[in-house]
C-alpha cells in the first residue's frame, strides 16, 4: 500500500497542466467516447508519467472521469500510491502494464471500437488470427516498430495479430504478452470479438495510431463488403 501522506496523494492528481496524466486520461477517454470507443464503460486508457502509471477506475462511464478518480501505481514497486475510495483500478491494468514493461510505452489505448471487433469477425470467418492490409495511404500513420525507424511505408503491409477474448479481460494477459514477443513490431493487438490494445511511446503516437487503425478498419470492413481484397 502508499506510504505517502494524503496530501502527497492528492497533489499526484492536482495540476492545472490539461496535459497531466490525471486531467489528460479523462479528456482522451470523452474523446475516445465520442467515437464510440469506450462505450457502455468498456476500454479505457492508462498514460506513464516517469515512475506514475495512471489508472482510470473499473467499471465507471469513461466520459466523466475526473482526476480525482485516479489511480497511480509506482512503476518499479508496483504499489499503489494513491488509490479512490470504493473503487478498483481498471481491469486492463496488467494488459497496460504488459505494453510498459514489454515496449517501455508511455501511452496504452484499449478501445472496443465495432469496426476492430468487425474485422476480428471477418479473420475468424476466413480462419486467420492475423489482420494484413496494404495499398492505403494511411497505413503511413502506423509506427514501423521499436526494431525499425519512422512510420510504416505506402508500400509496407499492415500485419497485426489477434489473440482469443477471454471471460474476464485481465485473463488476456498472457495471450497479449505472447502476442508482442511473436509481432516484436507490433503496436497493437487485436481481441477476437472484443476490440484493440494500442500502445505508443507517448500519448500522440498512440492516440494517432488508434485514429489510423481504426480509420483502416472501417475501411477494410466497408471493403469486404463491396467484394474487394485487402492484399493481392
Ligand atoms: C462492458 S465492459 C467489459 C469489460 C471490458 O472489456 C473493459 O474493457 C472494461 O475495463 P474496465 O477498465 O472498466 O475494468
Ligand atoms: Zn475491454
Amino acid at each position: 500500500m502508499s506510504t505517502l501522506s494524503n496530501p502527497e496523494a492528492e497533489a499526484l492528481v492536482t495540476s492545472t497542466d490539461p496535459h497531466h496524466p490525471a486531467n489528460h486520461i479523462g479528456e482522451l477517454c470523452r474523446n475516445f467516447y465520442s467515437h464510440g470507443w469506450v462505450t457502455g464503460t468498456g476500454g479505457g486508457a492508462s498514460i506513464r508519467h516517469g515512475d506514475h502509471i495512471y489508472l482510470a477506475p473499473s467499471g465507471v462511464q469513461k466520459e466523466l472521469l475526473r482526476p480525482t478518480d485516479m489511480f497511480v501505481m509506482d512503476y518499479k514497486t508496483k504499489e499503489y500510491l494513491r488509490k479512490p475510495p470504493v473503487l478498483k483500478p481498471s481491469a486492463c491494468t496488467p494488459l497496460f502494464m504488459a505494453a510498459y514493461t514489454e515496449r517501455n510505452a508511455g501511452c496504452c489505448i484499449h478501445t472496443h471500437s465495432q469496426w476492430a471487433v468487425l474485422v476480428t469477425l471477418l479473420c475468424e470467418q476466413a480462419g486467420s488470427d492475423v489482420f494484413e492490409i496494404e495499398r492505403l495511404e494511411q497505413i503511413k500513420g502506423i509506427p514501423a516498430g521499436p526494431t525499425k525507424q519512422g512510420n510504416l511505408g505506402y508500400f509496407d503491409k499492415l500485419r497485426i495479430p489477434i489473440i482469443e477474448n477471454t471471460a474476464h479481460e485481465e485473463d488476456l494477459k498472457d495471450s497479449l504478452e505472447q502476442a508482442i514477443k511473436t509481432w516484436p513490431d507490433t503496436g497493437s493487438v487485436l481481441v477476437r470479438r472484443h476490440g484493440i490494445y494500442v500502445w505508443g511511446k507517448d500519448v500522440a503516437q498512440a492516440k494517432t495510431q488508434c485514429e489510423s487503425l481504426d480509420y483502416i478498419f472501417q475501411l477494410a470492413v466497408e471493403m469486404h463488403k463491396l467484394g474487394l481484397k485487402w492484399t493481392q
